[in-house]
């Protein structure tokens, strides 16, 4: 067994399982920033481990016997990618936890920190969403199978900590974006589809194809978005409809009048750290039976007609915002009670403006870096 450490320390061996993905890129680039080294990291892409493949899983735990896991890999998506692949959402998000949790366990981890989601809450918690809310309600329909699995996450962790006496802890993020995210058309969140349409949006008020057909080189623009652009493909090549009549427009899905609390992926990596550090004493005050997981969020929420307005802003957008009433607004409101965090000292920085801009910037760099 590995000796009980309470915190990270520079010669700590941490293996971050999904260091490719939005929230694991960020966690990397804090511990490198924090003065861990490249040696210290254990890092494998889904091609060299799949973390559903437990035999695999356990060969690679029993090798690298890492002193901390840092569980940051998943099937994720937003509204759209939940309710069209229930089946992977469920299956890989079990698979995942349950190989890495017990395969963790089973080689002397002591410390473990599982990412689960706000989506475990029930759809009408009261708000904002304490961690006592846990199982005391129906959950939102369209992300059930993966708030099922992130619960078993949970606890597995808590049975865990109280059958063998190891530290698992599991943070709750509340809705995230920033560098790394996941820009698609429709499997993506919010934050990452709304950027990349007002972008597109404002390609097409300025008439700029070239830049537009780059983009759509990268990710087609679904056939369906093309009118509102005033764009039409031809022969498989996009052109400017010449009788279109502005002003162009971007369509939200969902009413516009659900509510998210939005944090930067780098005050969540920064939170994940936090709370690896955080003394056990400390950790498990004032909550008997242990809670073993955490709130993560941000305090700053928005009705999802903000956030467009918002983004329009941030992408220099000037033309019309509809809102599509035929795709799902999911859960109604989904604001955290983030005071046990910060009862513990940490709380988030990067305003939801400052975030968006840099996540537009981020988006900008990452579509020049594939045109050159
Ligand atoms: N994004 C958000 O808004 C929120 C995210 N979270 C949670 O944060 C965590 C990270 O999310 P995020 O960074 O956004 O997700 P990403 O989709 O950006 O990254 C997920 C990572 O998981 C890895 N992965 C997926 N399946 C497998 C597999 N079968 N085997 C090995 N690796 C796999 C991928 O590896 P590879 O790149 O090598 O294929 C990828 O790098 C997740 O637990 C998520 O549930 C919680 C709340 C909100
Ligand atoms: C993090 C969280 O992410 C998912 O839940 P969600 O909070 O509903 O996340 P979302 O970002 O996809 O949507 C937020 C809101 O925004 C609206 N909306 C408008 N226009 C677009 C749009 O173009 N794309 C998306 N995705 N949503 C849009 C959308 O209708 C909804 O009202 C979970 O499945 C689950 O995975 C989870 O844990």
């Amino acid at each position: 067994m590995t000796s009980h450490i309470s915190h990270l320390t520079l010669s700590s061996k941490i293996y971050v399982a999904g260091h490719r993905g939005m929230v694991g890129s960020a966690i990397v680039r804090k511990l490198l920033a924090d003065g861990h080294t490249p040696e210290s990291l254990f890092l494998r892409t889904s091609s060299e481990l799949d973390l559903r493949d437990q035999s695999a899983v356990r060969a690679f735990m029993q090798t690298e016997k890492p002193d901390v896991v840092i569980v940051a890999a998943a099937k994720v998506g937003g509204i759209y990618a939940n309710n069209t692949y229930p089946a992977e959402f469920i299956y890989d998000n079990l698979m995942i936890e349950c190989n890495l949790i017990h395969e963790s366990y089973a080689c002397g981890v002591q410390k473990l920190l599982f990412l689960g989601s706000s989506c475990i809450y029930p759809r009408l918690a009261a708000q904002p969403m304490r961690e006592d809310a846990l199982l005391t309600g129906t959950l939102e329909p369209t992300n059930e199978p993966y708030a099922v699995a992130k619960i078993a996450g949970i606890k597995l962790c808590e049975s865990y900590n109280r059958q063998y006496g190891v530290d698992y802890r599991s943070v709750m993020p509340t809705n995230l974006y920033g560098p790394g995210d996941n820009f698609h058309p429709e499997n993506s969140h919010v934050v990452p589809a709304l950027i990349r349409r007002f972008h597109l949006a404002k390609l097409a008020e300025q008439g700029d194809l070239a830049a537009l057909h780059a983009i759509d080189q990268q990710t087609p623009i679904p056939d369906g978005a093309l009118p509102d652009l005033g764009l039409e493909r031809v022969n498989g090549d996009l052109s400017l409809v010449t009788s279109h009549r502005l002003p162009v427009t971007v369509k939200i899905w969902g009413s516009g009048n659900a509510y998210r609390e939005f944090l930067h992926v780098d005050d969540m990596a920064e939170a994940s750290l936090f709370v690896l550090n955080v003394p056990a004493d400390q950790y498990k005050a004032n909550t008997e039976p242990m809670i073993s997981h955490i709130n993560v969020g941000s305090s700053q929420e928005v009705s999802i007609a903000g956030l467009a307005r918002l983004v329009a802003e941030v992408t220099g957008f000037t033309g019309r915002i509809v809102f599509d009433a035929d795709k799902p607004d999911g859960a109604p409101r989904k604001l955290m009670d983030s005071s046990r965090l910060a009862d513990m000292g940490w709380q988030a920085s990067i305003s939801l403006r400052d975030g968006l801009a840099h996540a537009y910037q981020w988006f900008l760099k990452s579509q020049e870096r594939v045109r050159t």
